[in-house]
């Protein structure tokens, strides 16, 4: 990752050996940006100017259209982006440790896993498919905690993770979905994290276990006392999770909010956002017309306008900021 201003990471106390923080939020965002250089001096804006903050025991859900940057923030956050990506602004751990400043060598050995557990998409193509669930575990244990019995401790995990010890055994290909999702949520939680990041967990899943997936992780970050960050375009899966939401269009998080009010009444506060949850069947089943931008030839206003039956000419000359929740100049 090219980055236009690095810095060390900042000096802090030692990480935190559990999820549970001291108060103040385990994770704070301000202004977070990426872009990726692409050919000819041109840039896609992926994510611009994120903001939001995760306390310990919250779930926050970020939702959004297919392209809208919510997998870029989260591999900046992960410092997994690609070398044509140049990053601003902050993600502060409750630490004091910047992810965008760390270096990879701290990111690696004290951030990925043991401060920030992630739950990926895809989980059987996560795990190597010659090796079985057990052997994943045990190893994961031997590099978080140096233990060289990891046997017991793989076997607690699982359990955790309500993984049965019957399939411990198993390869990856013998795995149902849900149980690939429980092998990948019991290695992210052996670093005993206080952030678990999830990027679409729930993507593959059927019905039934889409809702088992959104309740077991939710009752890893209330009952544990962790934080989530959960990366969605599932609005079901949001709405079991969340207890914030933030909805994200063209890189740009346009509302932010509690979920009880997105999805109870009054409602969400941003046009996009009321036509995402229009669009799903149990409700209007009314999709949001046009597509949106491309992140590389962004409209000067609000991004949103073109596709807007709300938008005036403020509206598609200047871009509203996101204030008390909500970044849209007619909300
Ligand atoms: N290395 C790269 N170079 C240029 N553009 C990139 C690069 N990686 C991602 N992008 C662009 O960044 C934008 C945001 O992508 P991202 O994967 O974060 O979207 P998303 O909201 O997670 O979508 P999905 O739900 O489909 O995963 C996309 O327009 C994508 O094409």
């Amino acid at each position: 990752m090219n980055r236009p201003d690095p810095t060390p990471p900042a000096p802090g106390p030692a990480p935190q050996s559990g999820p549970a923080g001291d108060g103040g939020p385990v994770l704070r965002v301000q202004g977070l940006s990426v872009r990726f250089r692409t050919g000819g001096g041109r840039y896609v804006e992926a994510v611009s100017g994120a903001e939001f903050s995760l306390a310990a025991g919250e779930c926050l859900v970020l939702v959004g259209e297919s392209g809208c940057g919510k997998s870029v923030l989260a591999s900046a956050l992960l410092g997994l982006l690609p070398g044509n990506a140049e990053t601003a602004g902050s993600a502060l751990l409750a630490d004091g440790l910047d992810l965008l400043a760390a270096d990879e060598d701290t990111l690696a050995r004290t951030v990925r896993g043991r401060r920030v557990g992630l739950v990926p998409q895809s989980p059987a193509a996560h795990l190597t498919p010659v090796r079985t669930v057990r052997s994943h575990l045990e190893e994961t244990v031997r590099a978080l905690t140096g233990s060289r019995a990891p046997r017991r401790a793989a076997e607690a995990a699982a359990a955790r993770a309500a993984f049965p010890a019957t399939h411990l055994d198993h390869h990856p290909h013998q795995l149902s979905g849900g149980l690939a999702q429980r092998a990948a949520t019991a290695l992210a939680l052996i670093g005993d994290a206080p952030l678990l990041l999830a990027d679409e967990p729930t993507t593959g899943l059927d019905r039934d276990l889409v809702e088992r997936t959104a309740d077991e992780l939710r009752a890893h970050t209330r009952a544990e006392g962790r934080a989530l960050l959960m990366i969605t375009h599932d609005l079901a899966a949001a709405e079991r999770v969340a207890d914030t939401v933030a909805v994200m269009y063209a890189g740009r998080i346009v509302e932010l909010g509690p979920a009880e009010a997105f999805f109870g009444a009054p409602g969400p506060r941003h046009p996009y956002a009321r036509g995402l949850l229009n669009a799903l069947p149990e409700r209007a089943f009314t999709p949001v017309p046009g597509s949106p931008p491309e992140l590389g030839d962004l409209p000067p206003g609000c991004a949103f306008a073109p596709r807007c039956a709300l938008a005036d000419p403020l509206c598609r000359t200047v871009r509203p900021p996101l204030t008390e929740g909500v970044a849209c100049h007619r909300a």
